[in-house]
């Protein structure tokens, strides 16, 4: 990307920040255009994306994930599954730098491309992990696992439940209401809270399902 066009690309991401009034600074701002700046880069010999314009990178992914980003201010420890290029979890990770994020993706190329990135941006609260979410182990349960164009909602439950610290929530990042998908979430699991989300210069509809445990 030529420089006069990363200067229009940042003043399309300020502009969408202020509309979702998030509290982001200039380096956060800059750091978030490296990043797609990456993206676009590594997308052409990775296919970490099928979105190949810049400026519909920055709504469709970037300020995607970011309308999303207030449900996560209270986050400590976030994991996010099928990362793929980093959405959300890239862009959670430069929000707030004070909680951990940790990525998981099956291929390998992608993970590849989220440790690049984490170095470039010098992101120290990030961390890569290769695999299926459901072999992970980890010694620090997650207090918010999130996803974004992952699976259905029961297959998401069922496969990352066991890495939910007690009282945590699951946030999936969802299309239209998935109402189906509600309605076939495995036994002892419940949507706590629905939300509707609107993403600056996208039409589409997009929601979050907050799901917790339900209580024995
Ligand atoms: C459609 S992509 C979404 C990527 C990204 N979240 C986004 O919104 O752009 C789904 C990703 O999930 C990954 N995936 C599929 N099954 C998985 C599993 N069991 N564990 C971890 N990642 C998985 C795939 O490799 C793929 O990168």
């Amino acid at each position: 990307m030529i420089h006069v066009e990363q200067a229009q690309l940042r003043s399309m991401l300020q502009s969408g920040v202020e509309e979702l009034s998030l509290d982001l600074n200039n380096d956060q701002i800059d750091n978030m255009i490296v990043y797609l700046t990456l993206l676009s880069k590594w997308n052409s010999v990775y296919n970490l994306t099928a979105i190949r314009d810049p400026k519909e990178m920055v709504k469709q992914h970037l300020l995607d994930s970011l309308s999303a980003a207030p449900a996560f201010k209270d986050a400590k420890n976030i994991l996010d599954v099928g990362a793929g290029g980093g959405l959300p979890g890239m862009m959670l990770a430069i929000t707030y730098p004070q909680a951990k994020v940790s990525m998981i993706d099956t291929v390998s190329k992608k993970t590849a491309f989220l440790t690049q990135a984490k170095t470039e941006l010098g992101l120290r609260n990030v961390t890569v992990h290769t695999g299926r979410v459901e072999a992970l182990q980890v010694k620090e349960p997650f207090d918010v696992i999130t996803s974004r164009a992952f699976s259905e909602l029961a297959n998401f439950v069922n496969w990352s439940g066991h890495l939910l610290a007690d009282g945590g929530q699951f946030i999936a990042m969802k299309g239209v209401q998935p109402k189906q998908e509600i309605d076939s979430l495995p036994a002892g699991w419940h949507v706590d809270k629905l939300q509707a989300l609107t993403v600056p210069g996208l039409q589409a509809e997009r929601h979050l399902v907050f799901i917790k445990k339900t209580q024995a």
